[in-house]
């Protein structure tokens, strides 16, 4: 590990030389993992492009919005919610938690950095990070040296936002979902809702309590689970159920149970999927809907379901089934995904490859590394994902929620604490591990 730790200027870029790990991210998973460093009293830098921690959490979600799964579920290693929460707490109460989280283990990110490349050095063996600040009107950039490298930039990084046909031609407001705070201000107005996960389903059922006039596409099919059945979490029964039975036996049960609870959601215009509901999200990433009374909203006609888009024109939307609607506004609640391909670097060897096999001019953009594939994710399945070579590390890219972060955060905490002790019984054994860097900057 390194023996020092400190600061240099390299013609107006400043380099920071990192005891410890850099971890990408200051929302639940960089944080989890930052309070297992400290309680093992390791070093590390968090880097953070917004000005808060857990900014999807601040900045990109809507005023109503609460946890879906049961708190037991959500809370990051080392500090339980407190007790007064209730079983889904609030997007205020969770924001309360993390803020408290990161005081208690003086977690304290470089805030409006936002990480642009991250690349392994196979000539000195150290990660180089360059972040760009992300205020003020100088572009400042700093070059970050370490050993180790945590992903914690999460599945949700940037709101995915589709090329349809006329959309810049349409004159109402178009925003994705991650802008979307309230229905107040669409008070009797007609708001195409593009998509129908649990973020389509909550803004629809939003802007119906604010008396606006939703509709709601569903191109293809979509699980909906009631959020409890029989007074007890759906996903806490899951996950009793799956110690005991197969998954494809879980999901017939939690079928069977949906439709006595909410009845058929095919009468409503809503096809299920011909997986089941866990088996989809274990292989395909696709999270089932938790019901919390938008389906009733459909049933009663406050949010209407319509099928796919064809184009849009300057006031109204035409759908595949000849369909044409008037609307003053969309909300596309048309999904997430990662940014780890837009910074993550490929090395020398995979570039290499890449010309020869394909590459075009935007080489290192969009590009999957060893580790990571084309669509931000780890490439190997869980459970193994969160290890890769080189001291690089990634947390949260599970499509397991808060409890896969918090899982993510423990095992490669303690793997870098197995790494650090055996570095400092070296040291202590007068082996020499001081590295000499020779590289061009
Ligand atoms: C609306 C919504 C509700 C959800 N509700 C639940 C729920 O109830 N239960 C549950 O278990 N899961 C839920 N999830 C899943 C969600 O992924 C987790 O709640 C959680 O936010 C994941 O934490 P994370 O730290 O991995 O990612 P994030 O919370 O996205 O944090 C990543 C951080 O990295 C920063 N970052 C990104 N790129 C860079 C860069 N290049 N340089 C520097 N910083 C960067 C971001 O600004 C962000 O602060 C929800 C997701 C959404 C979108
Ligand atoms: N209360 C909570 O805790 C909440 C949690 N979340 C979580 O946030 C994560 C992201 O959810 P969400 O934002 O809903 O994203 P999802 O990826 O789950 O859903 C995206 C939706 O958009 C549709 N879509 C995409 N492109 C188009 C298009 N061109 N035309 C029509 N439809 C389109 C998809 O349809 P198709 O399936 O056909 O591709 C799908 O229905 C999930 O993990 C979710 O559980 C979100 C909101 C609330
Ligand atoms: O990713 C999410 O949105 C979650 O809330 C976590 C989650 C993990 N597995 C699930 C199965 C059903 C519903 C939500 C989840």
């Amino acid at each position: 590990m390194f023996s020092f730790s400190g600061q240099t200027d390299f013609g107006g870029r400043r380099c920071v030389w990192v005891n410890g790990p850099v971890i990408v991210g200051a929302g639940p998973s960089g944080l989890a993992v930052s309070a297992c460093l400290k309680e093992q009293g390791i070093p590390f830098v968090v880097i953070e492009r917004s000005d808060c921690i857990a900014s999807l959490w601040q900045k990109h979600t809507y005023d109503r919005l609460k946890l879906h799964l049961p708190k037991k579920f959500c809370q990051l290693p080392k500090q339980p919610f407190p007790e007064e929460y209730p079983e889904y707490p609030t997007k205020k109460q969770f924001i309360s938690y993390l803020e408290n989280y990161a005081q208690k283990f003086d977690i304290k990110p470089q805030f409006n950095e936002c990480v642009q490349s991250a690349k392994y050095d196979e000539a000195c063996h150290l990660w180089r990070v360059i972040t760009v600040s992300t205020t003020g009107l100088v572009r400042l950039e700093t070059e970050y040296i370490c050993q180790m490298l945590v992903v914690a930039t999460g599945e949700n990084a940037e709101g995915v936002v589709p090329e349809i046909e006329g959309l810049k031609e349409f004159s109402g407001e178009v925003i994705h979902a991650k802008h979307y705070k309230s229905g107040e201000k669409h008070k009797g107005k007609k708001v195409l809702v593009v998509g129908c996960g649990n973020s389509g389903m909550e803004v629809s059922l939003d802007l119906s309590n604010h008396n606006a006039k939703p509709a709601m596409v569903v191109r293809s099919s979509v699980h909906v689970l009631p959020r409890e059945i029989f007074g007890k979490s759906t996903f806490d029964l899951a996950m009793m159920l799956m110690k005991w039975l197969p998954l494809w036996l879980v999901d017939k049960l939690l079928l069977i149970l949906a439709w006595f609870i909410l009845g058929s959601t095919q009468k409503l215009g809503i096809k299920r999927p011909s997986l089941g509901p866990l088996q989809l999200k274990n292989h395909h990433g696709k999270t089932p809907v938790l019901d919390i009374g938008a389906l009733e909203r459909i049933r009663s006609g406050d949010i209407t379901v319509v099928p796919g888009i064809k184009r849009f024109n300057s006031n109204s939307v035409e759908l595949v089934n000849g369909d044409t609607l008037n609307i003053d506004s969309v909300v596309l609640a048309t999904g997430y995904c990662s940014n780890v391909p837009y910074w993550l670097q490929v090395s020398k060897k995979d570039s290499i490859s890449a010309l020869f096999f394909g590459g075009k001019s935007k080489l290192n953009l969009f590009s999957e590394t060893e580790f990571f594939a084309k669509n931000g994710f780890p490439k190997t399945p869980f459970p193994n994902g969160w290890k890769g070579k080189c001291g690089l590390y990634a947390a949260g890219f599970t499509r397991r929620g808060l409890a896969g972060a918090s899982a993510d955060a423990m095992k490669i905490s303690q793997d870098i604490g197995k790494v650090w002790k055996e570095e400092l019984n070296q040291k202590k054994q007068k082996v020499p591990t001081h590295r000499r860097c020779i590289s061009t900057f």
